[in-house]
């Protein structure tokens, strides 16, 4: 057990209420790191005060567009980009990076949905391992799509049908998957979608990241809404 390996590592995932939301913080306990899913609309001080090394806006069934859209709260985008935050937004979270940060999002043409293969556009960042060109069988479950790009940011995949797949902005931390890479089903989907996990932002060397029954976890495992008061805290899954 290193306490010290988990205080700085928790991701924690903002839920905009797509199904597979506790499967994406499910698959990143079992990289043995700490996480934490909580309601995507939370205040900010609930966000600030657990001190996340990375944040995972997930996907949703809403438009970005609609009048009730959830989001993050007000001062979201200040926060990580002073407290350098990693944040990795997945299908309705990319939508919401794209739309927030000054970017378009449209209904696609074509929408997406099932197995699409993917083009990787740029071999750095998210992809760094993969060669300009090569193709990826992945998960897509999407009708918007990122049309314009907020300054800074660069595609780095693209769909088999031309629309956005992936994209980042390295400098500020800022990356998004179209896809969903928490459903394996697609082979090797996960593997590369989490490089920017594994690699990049939780650097932790294998088994010293464990947060089983840390000091950390238990403490906001126990205290947290989501342990109500006479239940044991969420189960915790094995790898
Ligand atoms: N899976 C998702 O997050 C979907 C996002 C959005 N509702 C769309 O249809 O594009």
């Amino acid at each position: 057990m290193e306490p010290r390996a988990v205080k700085s590592n928790l991701v924690l995932i903002l839920d905009y209420g797509s199904q597979y939301t506790h499967l994406i913080t499910r698959r990143i306990r079992s990289l043995s790191v700490f996480s934490l899913c909580i309601s995507g609309t939370s205040s900010l001080k609930s966000i600030t005060d657990l001190d996340p090394t990375v944040i995972i806006l997930s996907g949703g069934p809403h438009s970005v567009h609609a009048a009730n859209a959830p989001c993050f709260p007000t001062g979201f985008v200040e926060y990580v980009e002073s407290k350098g935050v990693y944040v990795l937004g997945i299908c309705y979270g990319l939508q919401l990076i794209v739309e927030r940060l000054g970017g378009e999002v449209r209904v696609g043409e074509e929408q997406e949905y099932g197995r699409m293969e993917i083009e990787v556009e740029k071999s750095c960042g998210l992809f760094a391992n993969k060669e300009v060109g090569a193709r990826q069988v992945v998960w897509m479950s999407h009708g918007d799509e990122a049309k314009k790009l907020p300054d800074g940011f660069e595609v780095v995949a693209r769909s088999q049908q031309g629309s956005v797949a992936a994209l980042e902005n390295r400098a500020r931390r800022f990356y998004g998957l179209q896809y969903h890479p928490e459903l394996m089903e697609a082979p090797g989907a996960w593997k590369i979608a989490w490089a920017v996990l594994r690699r990049k932002v939780i650097k932790l060397t294998a088994g010293r990241g464990h947060w089983l029954g840390s000091a950390r976890a238990l403490t906001i495992l126990g205290k947290g809404p989501w342990a109500p008061a006479g239940l044991p805290p969420l189960p915790f899954f094995s790898p």
